[in-house]
């Protein structure tokens, strides 16, 4: 494609050189360049990829997009623009042929919840008999095909280029996670959504937003880009979970048709009878389309939510409801998220990838549900993250649990005893039934949980879920919770 051809999808200032050049390619990092290509400099929290367009040049790039004056060798084609992230996402979406308008589009948002609703869903529509493609936290998919992923939501030109691979593989629905980091930073830009899906709303990524009515703000972009004019004229709709607070927001941003879930209000679909225990839920799904008795064999009241919300979503494209049922009764957990490390022990041992206030709450509140002794809990909190978590965390591990042990979570290059102590705050003024200990070392923290159970009892190990490392510093080193969990059980007998 023409770099003149590539401008026309995006706001220009100012140009030089010679718009006819060929691009090859479009890299926003200089050290991927390759002859032929166009780089575009974005400025970044940590760098400025304008200092980095003489690497670029160097590796071949015959083009430039800036968002500021830059000192370029005379002849280069160039284009400046206002928002270089988001000219890199337009760019993106042209020169991959606007993938997103050649499949259904389906983006799910939320503090909480959007890694399982995403599974349920594409399962759904695998299981009718869909090619789908799906881009989430623990891995993207084409097909049967797995790939690994960096983010949540890919950076907007990786997302251009793997949606691209899917169109050309021949995927009729991408179901996707779309982060609030994702929303803000134009990554999604240049997607056309046929379908946006809002789980919850809770305190999180408070170090990233300057503060909850931004966070808000940002998540409601997705709902807001629905009514966007695009070249998909019909069948868009919004599926909202009508007991979050912020619901309302959410509905109105639509501009379509929305379809509510939930639990304690009137929905669309609302869950009824709900029997939760250790290895699963049961509960009618009642209301819109009928009345749908299911068996889960994963658990949790947020999981009915993830469940209801999964409904909902394939119900309104027409999935007949046996379809539904049939496959979410078949769906087992996704990894890390309540999930269950079982060696023949007569306590139960859950690894959950809880790792916000108010999934932390809900998963504390499901063990106290299904104990039959006392709560064990073990967790942590993420170093050069939102501090506001830390004693939040504290508080409601306190609320819950028996006995807590604070241990590590990703440090990265924060002090691990000055977030434990943060922790301990919040703890400590709320800890009258609950003992606690701290051990920084996660590992020796995993195997006292073990060491204290008793039959009965319920040991949740919360904070890094399918996570196979941890973060000290800058590195990460292998950790799996699940593998020391199951180790420190196999030293028991
Ligand atoms: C805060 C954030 O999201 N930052 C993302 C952002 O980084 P950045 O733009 O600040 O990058 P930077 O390092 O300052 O570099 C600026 C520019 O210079 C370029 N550069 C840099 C060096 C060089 O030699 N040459 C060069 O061209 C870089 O390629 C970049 O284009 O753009 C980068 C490229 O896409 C991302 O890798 C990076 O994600 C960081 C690593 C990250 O941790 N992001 C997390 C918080 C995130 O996005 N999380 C959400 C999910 C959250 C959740 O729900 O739990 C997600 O969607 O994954
Ligand atoms: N609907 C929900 N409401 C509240 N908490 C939930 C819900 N679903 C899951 N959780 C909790 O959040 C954890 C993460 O779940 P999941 O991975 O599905 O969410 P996510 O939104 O993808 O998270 P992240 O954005 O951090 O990757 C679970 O292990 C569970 O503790």
């Amino acid at each position: 494609m023409l770099f003149g051809e590539l401008l026309e999808a995006v706001e220009v200032c100012a140009t030089a050189g010679d718009p006819a050049v060929p691009v090859k390619g479009i890299a926003y990092d200089s050290r991927q360049v390759e002859p032929g290509f166009l780089f575009v400099a974005v400025k970044g929290f940590k760098a400025d990829g304008h200092e980095y367009i003489n690497e670029a040049i160097k590796n071949g790039a015959v083009a430039v997009v800036t968002q500021r004056e830059a000192d370029l060798p005379p002849g280069l084609a160039w284009a400046l623009t206002p928002d270089t992230r988001l000219a890199l996402a337009l760019l993106a979406a042209r020169f991959y042929g606007y993938p997103s308008s050649k499949m259904k589009m389906i983006g799910i948002t939320g503090t909480n919840g959007k890694t399982t609703t995403t599974n349920l869903v594409a399962a759904v529509l695998s299981a009718a008999g869909q090619k789908t493609g799906l881009i989430g936290t623990i891995h993207n998919r084409i097909g049967d095909r797995i790939l690994p992923v960096k983010h949540t939501t890919p950076e907007s030109l990786d997302l251009q280029r793997l949606l691209a691979d899917m169109a050309a593989e021949g995927v009729g629905t991408c179901i996707m996670e779309v982060s609030s980091h994702a929303l803000a930073l134009h990554r999604v830009a240049g997607c056309e959504f046929d379908v946006a899906v809002f789980t919850n709303f809770t305190q999180d990524h408070l170090d990233f937003h300057e503060n909850m009515e931004d966070y808000l703000e940002t998540k409601l972009g997705l709902f807001k880009s629905l009514a966007l004019p695009g070249v998909k004229k019909q069948g868009k709709y919004a599926v909202v979970n009508i007991d979050d607070a912020r619901a309302a927001e959410f509905i109105r941003s639509a501009g379509v048709p929305v379809y509510t879930y939930g639990i304690e209000s009137q929905a669309d679909v609302r869950a009824e009878g709900i029997e939760v225990s250790a290895r699963g839920v049961n509960f009618t799904a009642r209301g819109r389309w009928g009345s749908c008795p299911l068996k889960l064999k994963i658990t949790g009241l947020f999981n009915v939510y993830n469940t209801l919300a999964a409904f909902a979503v394939t119900a309104a494209l027409g999935i007949p409801a046996n379809t539904i049922r049939d496959t979410l009764e078949a769906t087992g957990g996704v990894a890390g998220r309540f999930e269950l490390v079982d060696k023949g022990q007569d306590f139960a041992v859950i690894v959950d990838y809880a790792h916000t206030p108010d999934g932390l709450e809900n998963i504390l509140k499901t063990a106290v549900q299904i104990t039959r002794g006392r709560l064990i809990t073990v967790f942590g909190c993420g170093g050069d993250r939102d501090r506001t978590k830390r004693p939040l965390m504290g508080q409601i591990a306190a609320k819950y649990s028996d006995f807590v042990i604070i241990t590590s979570d990703n440090p990265r290059t924060e002090d691990p005893l000055g977030i434990i102590d943060e922790i301990e705050n919040g703890l400590k003024p709320a800890a009258n039934e609950c003992r606690y200990t701290v051990e920084p070392d996660r590992r020796k923290a995993i195997r006292a949980a073990v060491k204290a159970a008793r039959p009965g009892d319920v040991v949740v190990i919360a904070g890094k879920g399918h996570e196979d490392y941890q973060i000290i510093g800058t590195r990460k080193f292998p950790f799996d919770d699940r593998l020391e969990a199951a180790q420190a059980l196999e030293e028991l007998k």
